[in-house]
């Protein structure tokens, strides 16, 4: 059990309150608070600009917040940054590697410089990069040093890893290997607060998110709950008739949608039919009931949960709906 799997459930391992940050009167970050529970990931999302490295920085230490109160640890990390630095693994956008040494060799060097153990091999291997040990840092691929700056952030298996925009610049393949590394340690513990552009990445890993829109919080919660916020969608063709699509939304909790049907390989006279919904289940079991009823096919029928891709432009209304309330 790691350390920060230790601290008491709702003391959280990142606590971020009210903070604002400031580049001379340019005001980055207004009032955002998040917190990263302990074994918990959380996703800071946004859009270009929005200041998420703004707050990662400060986060780590390396910015004082204009106003407003951060906690790594329960402590301070600009007063207690070597704790709290030697508690965190940190994959910054852009890394500090050194051209001219080797994969072996630069790991080699920050085994010097970290306070934590570990061994070369050990996180070559973990991040699929022990091929390339011998092979200076200079003709690794964009994707192999974003692998390398990961290995760095894994190093010593720290409490927390904060990760900037990891998967950037890597294949899909190198992207479902990074994810399954940060199930993995996870699972194990770790608490992960991570920034990212790929929605599916935050979608799939966060148990938490932030999004950010010009420095200010748009929208935050769990992930199911900001999920929830945006109905989901039933999706069907079929030969219904007028009377019985009539009949279908007398029945269903949410909206129901028709167009002609596009699908060449459908009859005349069938409907595309959407049903947006805030209650996915019950309506999925009542379209099935009246599709039954009535002896109706339902030609590539799908159901599915709102996307995270969805929320984010979604995000105006939201923001709004924020304010309102
Ligand atoms: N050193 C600086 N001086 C002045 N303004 C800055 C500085 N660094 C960042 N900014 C500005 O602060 C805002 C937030 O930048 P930040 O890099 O935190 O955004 P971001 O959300 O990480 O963006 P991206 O997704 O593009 O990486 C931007 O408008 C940026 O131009």
């Amino acid at each position: 059990m790691s350390l920060s799997q230790q601290l008491p459930e709702r003391v959280p391992v990142v606590a971020v309150e009210a903070v604002s940050c400031s580049y001379r009167d340019f005001v980055a970050v207004e009032t955002v608070s998040l917190s990263v529970r302990a074994g918990r990931i959380h996703a800071l999302l946004g859009t270009n600009g929005a200041g998420k490295t703004t707050l990662l920085e400060t986060i780590q230490g390396l910015r004082r917040p204009a106003s407003g109160s951060i906690k790594v640890f329960g402590r301070d990390p600009r007063r207690h940054r070597a704790e709290v630095a030697g508690r965190t693994g940190t994959m910054l956008q852009e890394s500090g590697l050194v051209d001219e040494m080797t994969v072996a060799d630069q790991l080699s060097l920050w085994r010097g410089v970290s306070v934590r153990e570990d061994s070369v091999n050990r996180v070559l291997e973990l991040v699929g990069l022990d091929h390339r040990r011998r092979v200076p840092v200079s003709v690794l691929s964009g994707g192999e040093r974003r692998r390398l700056d990961f290995a760095m952030a894994l190093w010593g298996d720290p409490e927390l890893v904060v990760l900037d925009e990891p998967t950037t610049g890597l294949d899909p393949q190198s992207r479902r290997t990074m994810w399954s590394i940060i199930r993995d340690l996870n699972t194990r513990g770790t608490s992960v607060l991570l920034t990212t552009h790929y929605l599916e990445e935050a979608q799939h890993l966060a148990d938490s998110v932030t999004i950010l829109d010009k420095g200010r919080i748009a929208v935050e919660g769990t992930m199911s709950d900001v999920l929830a916020a945006i109905p989901a969608r039933i999706t069907f063709i079929s030969a219904a008739s007028s009377a019985e699509l009539a009949e279908l939304r007398s029945l269903v909790v949410g909206d129901v949608a028709q167009t002609p049907s596009v699908d060449t390989s459908a009859s005349a006279d069938t409907w595309s039919v959407t049903v947006q919904t805030p209650r996915l289940q019950d309506d999925v079991a009542a379209v099935m009931d009246w599709a039954r009823a009535h002896a109706l096919r339902l030609a590539q029928l799908r159901c599915a949960p709102a996307s995270l891709e969805e929320v984010f432009f979604e995000m105006p209304a939201l923001a709004a709906g924020r304010a309102d309330s």
